[in-house]
């Protein structure tokens, strides 16, 4: 890829399709779960994460609920903005699953447009929008206290489908055979097969 300004963008080209909602995808109003325990984002089992709560939506679309602790501050009572864009990242990544796809983010762009307080609860809404060849075209926005909230964050992004090879050649072996042996087969199926 080149860089600086030759660098190609988040506009989808001209041949790019709309996205297709894979058929086992989990119905409208279905939970979707943590995909790994230990993930920032969404583990259970994560002391330091941000424990996000994502409900799959129409089409190819979620919804997430985020909560600001006082361990994501950056300046005294306001979330970061790194940690902002983590929860804008893990919703967008969550819409790879309802198209059964295993894809990692290349791009993020954010938008940041209102502080987040701590103790709010930051609503997550992400759908995808096209998909062109291994790129997959999303866009994300959060709002404060509710659905219909004020607009605080919004982000669109560039993810890029991968191997499962990507994680083994890159992750940890001992913890990717760990999170493989995971007796909650959906979880693994969701972090791991691409398109069955
Ligand atoms: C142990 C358990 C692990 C569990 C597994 C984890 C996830 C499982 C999946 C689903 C789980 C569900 C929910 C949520 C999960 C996570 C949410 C957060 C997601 C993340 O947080 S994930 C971490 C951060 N992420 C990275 O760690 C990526 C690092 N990076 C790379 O690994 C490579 O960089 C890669 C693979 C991106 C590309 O590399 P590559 O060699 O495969 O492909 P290549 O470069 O040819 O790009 C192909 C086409 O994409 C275009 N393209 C590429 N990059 C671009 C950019 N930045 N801007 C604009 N366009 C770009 C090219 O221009 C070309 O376009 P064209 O085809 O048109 O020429």
């Amino acid at each position: 890829m080149p860089p600086g300004p030759e660098r190609p963008g988040l506009t989808p080209p001209p041949d790019a399709a709309a996205p297709v909602r894979h058929r086992d995808a989990p119905a409208p109003g279905e939970l979707l779960g943590s995909h790994y325990d230990q993930c920032f984002g969404c583990g259970e089992d994560q002391a330091h994460g941000l424990h996000l709560v994502t409900t799959a939506g129409e089409g190819v679309s979620v919804t997430a609920e985020f909560t600001v602790r006082p361990a994501h501050q950056g300046a005294p009572g306001l979330a970061h903005g790194g940690v902002l864009a983590s929860a804008l990242d893990e919703t967008l990544g969550s819409l790879n699953w309802l198209l059964r796809t295993i894809a990692v983010t290349g791009r993020l762009e954010t938008d940041y447009v209102r502080p987040v307080p701590v103790g709010a609860t930051l609503h997550l809404a992400a759908r995808c929008h096209a998909v062109a060849g291994r790129k997959i075209f999303s866009t994300a926005e959060g709002r404060i206290g509710g659905p219909d909230g004020p607009l605080a964050v919004r982000a669109d992004a560039l993810f890029v489908e991968v191997k499962v090879d990507h994680f083994t050649t890159h992750g940890r072996p001992d913890e990717i055979r760990a999170a493989m042996a995971d007796p909650d087969q959906d979880k693994v199926t969701r972090a791991f097969e691409v398109n069955p």
